[in-house]
């Protein structure tokens, strides 16, 4: 197959999708691979490195022309032009908040397959799961940050020191980003509160971190209870494929400190906080009736070293999958088939539907 990998062009995105490492295996494997010159240089590989694991170097056209196309973050309005019917296009895409988008990958009849979407039997999500643990680890850094003075926050110290208490920390979504985010703000000594709607979550947490941090059921009696004393809050909420719910409304502003930092991870799903809109890392926040909001929807581009490893090491067996067995592989591998959102013209995820009002079909009548 040919497959093509464009350079990330959405803003301080230095993350790629194919290391020179999984070029070279793919075009062991009889693959041809076109990589847009300069498109590793933000994760620290070079063209040459490419060159020598085989790949052709070329423009994002170029790129772009291939059969499949892999890629990290959703396509923005610069490459709308380059979908196409014929093209097999696998990144994130998180479609159900993006209703532009959505539409033009129906109108071009690009068949889409979304990292965040390709689900496995026990429920997980194999290719969000390495970048929501960048995203959790690096919320408490972006929070303990804006929290200074300087940067616009209360001037709270999360790990306090002795004789003063800690910054308190609360997470709501106890997921993955949620877990390593209060992870990290542990090992920061903050004082941490979880909130779950998925009460084995919770009490899976209070196992595993042996009262060192507070559980909650997530409701919106806590919320409005715990906001007050929150210092640093951290929205991880998800319902695969479909829009966050909003569990801190615009009037549960009030109730928060001034400088207190809201970091809302789940905002590529649409945020929990109804407040929150997508921010880039150029312009990462803005404030609202004093709480700092922080909405960064790459925010693993930040670190891309550490991302690009992280992600390709999930994402390559199923490049592999499809790049050897084309549609097939969607055909045979159910957790692929989860990912599938777009196909001829038809919307194949039924999350994304009911954001948007549009018809949805089963994966399996559009491969039909
Ligand atoms: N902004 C960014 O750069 C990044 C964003 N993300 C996003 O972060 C979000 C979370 O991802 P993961 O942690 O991997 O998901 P996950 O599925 O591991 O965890 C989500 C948790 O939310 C819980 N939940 C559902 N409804 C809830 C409610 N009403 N109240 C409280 N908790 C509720 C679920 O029970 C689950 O434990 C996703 O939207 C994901 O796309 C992930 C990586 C990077
Ligand atoms: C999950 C996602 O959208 C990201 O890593 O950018
Ligand atoms: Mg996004």
């Amino acid at each position: 197959m040919k497959i093509g990998l464009p350079k990330e062009i959405k803003v301080k995105e230095n993350r790629v999708a194919l290391t020179p490492g999984g070029v070279a295996t793919l075009v062991r494997r009889g693959h041809t691979v076109l990589v847009e010159r300069g498109a590793g240089i933000g994760s620290g590989f070079q063209d040459g490195e490419y060159e020598a694991a085989g790949a052709s170097m070329g423009t994002a056209a170029e790129a772009w022309a291939a059969e499949m196309v892999v890629k990290v973050k959703e396509p923005i309005e610069a490459e709308y032009g380059f979908l196409r019917e014929d093209l097999l296009l696998f990144t994130y895409l998180h479609l159900a908040a993006d209703r532009p988008l959505t539409e033009r990958l129906l109108e071009s009849g690009t068949t889409s397959v979304a990292y965040e979407t390709v689900q496995v039997e026990d429920g997980s999500l194999p290719l969000l799961t390495p970048m929501s643990e960048v995203a959790g680890r690096l919320a408490v850094q972006a929070g303990a940050y804006y929290l200074q003075k300087p940067n616009g926050g209360r001037g709270v110290l999360l790990g306090g020191v002795p004789g003063v208490q800690p910054g308190h920390v609360l997470v709501i979504g106890g997921g993955v980003v949620g877990t390593n985010a209060a992870k990290m703000a542990m090992g920061l000594g903050a004082k941490v509160t979880v909130l779950d709607v998925n009460q084995k979550r919770l009490a899976y947490l209070d196992d595993v971190f042996f009262g060192r941090l507070t559980t909650m059921m997530s409701s919106e009696a806590n919320i409005r209870a715990l906001l007050p004393e929150t210092d640093l809050l951290i929205g991880g909420v998800l319902i695969p494929g479909a829009k966050a719910p909003h569990l801190v409304t615009r009037d549960m502003l009030s109730l928060m400190q001034e400088g207190s930092v809201i970091v809302d991870v789940a905002v590529d799903q649409g945020g929990c906080v109804e407040t929150i809109k997508p921010t880039t890392h150029d312009d990462p926040v803005y404030t609202i009736d004093g709480v700092i909001h922080y909405g960064v929807a790459n925010m693993p581009g930040a670190v891309p070293r550490t991302s690009t490893f992280a992600l390709t090491n999930a994402t390559f067996p199923y490049v592999a999958m499809l790049a050897d067995q084309g549609l097939d592989a969607l055909a045979r591998s159910a957790a692929l088939r989860k990912g599938l959102n777009t196909r001829g013209g038809k919307l194949t995820f039924a999350g994304v539907g009911e954001a948007f009002g549009l018809e949805s079909v089963e994966p399996e009548a559009a491969l039909a």
